[in-house]
């Protein structure tokens, strides 16, 4: 196995059975998924497919959050469940989540400034206190956001959109080497979306981060994605580099995805922007 593998999932298969006192049907939520994402060449790769077609289940495997009923997923090529202490704590610090709602991260009792606070104390982030106030302000900054306004705020007091950037910073703060993005746009309006999927590839490009960008949406995976793959109803129905797929779609499916994008867009000027210029 190569070294540079950094995330695999290998024929993973998501079972949900109900509980002893429940009597539904069991779930199959993602059949045979399949994903690799190399150290030595960051990626942003868009899992999409609509409501209910896997997508979470993959992101919350990915992230060792949920076990497969089958299949493996390895990180840095040993499986999740033998990972070491170490390998354990590096791997929490290597592959970090940025999700759907960014408020239920938060503690609302505390300032925005305890988040970082329990990074800091928690992770290798820096070496003395005075070069963790700077990296916390560095990713604060990279982000779009000024640091002596934030730090101090209450998260009810910020908007929505940037609580998602605080949460973005707060990844990078960590220098991982994935960011597991489940839907972290799907919450915002249009404009601030644009913001967030700049700083995704700019975090791509300039601190050589992959995503695992979970999404409903295929135009923005369209702008921002190297590879797209598609779920439906846990199938792995499409996989490929992501505007070669959204432009020849193979899968019907796939076709009915792309016709429910809105159009026109007013994203979609600025994203292809983007996008030319992350190449
Ligand atoms: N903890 C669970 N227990 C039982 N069934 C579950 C559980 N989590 C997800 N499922 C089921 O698994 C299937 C896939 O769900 P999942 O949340 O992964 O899809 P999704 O594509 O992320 O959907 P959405 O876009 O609505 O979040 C669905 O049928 C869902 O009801």
């Amino acid at each position: 196995m190569s070294d540079d593998l950094l995330l695999q999932a290998e024929n993973v298969t998501k079972v949900y059975r109900s509980g002893l006192l429940e009597q539904r049907e069991p779930v199959t939520a993602l059949k045979d998924f399949s994903l690799e994402l190399h150290a030595e060449r960051p990626q942003i790769v868009a899992l999409a497919g609509q409501s209910g077609s896997g997508k979470t289940t993959a992101a919350q495997i990915a992230l060792g959050f949920v076990e497969p009923s089958s299949g493996s997923i390895r990180y840095r090529g040993t499986p999740l469940r033998t990972l070491g202490r170490d390998a354990r704590r590096r791997f929490r610090q290597d592959v970090q989540a940025v999700l759907q709602d960014p408020f239920t991260a938060f503690n609302p009792v505390y300032r925005v400034r305890h988040v970082f606070d329990v990074c800091v104390r928690n992770f290798d982030v820096a070496a003395t206190p005075a070069e963790a106030r700077r990296a916390v302000a560095e990713a604060i900054e990279f982000v779009g956001l000024e640091p002596g306004r934030v730090l101090d705020a209450y998260p009810y007091q910020l908007s929505g959109g940037e609580r998602q950037r605080i949460m973005i910073a707060r990844a990078m703060l960590l220098r991982p080497r994935v960011i597991v993005a489940d839907e972290p746009v799907s919450m915002v309006d249009a404009s601030i979306r644009a913001a967030i999927l700049e700083v995704i590839v700019n975090l791509r490009r300039e601190a050589g981060i992959s995503f695992l960008y979970v999404t409903h949406d295929l135009s923005t995976a369209y702008h921002i994605a190297d590879e797209l793959l598609v779920l439906y109803e846990g199938e792995t129905v499409e996989r490929g580099d992501a505007r070669a797929v959204i432009d020849a779609p193979s899968h019907e499916y796939t076709r009915r995805l792309i016709d429910a994008v809105p159009v026109p867009d007013p994203d979609v000027r600025w994203a292809a922007e983007v996008r030319e210029d992350a190449a």
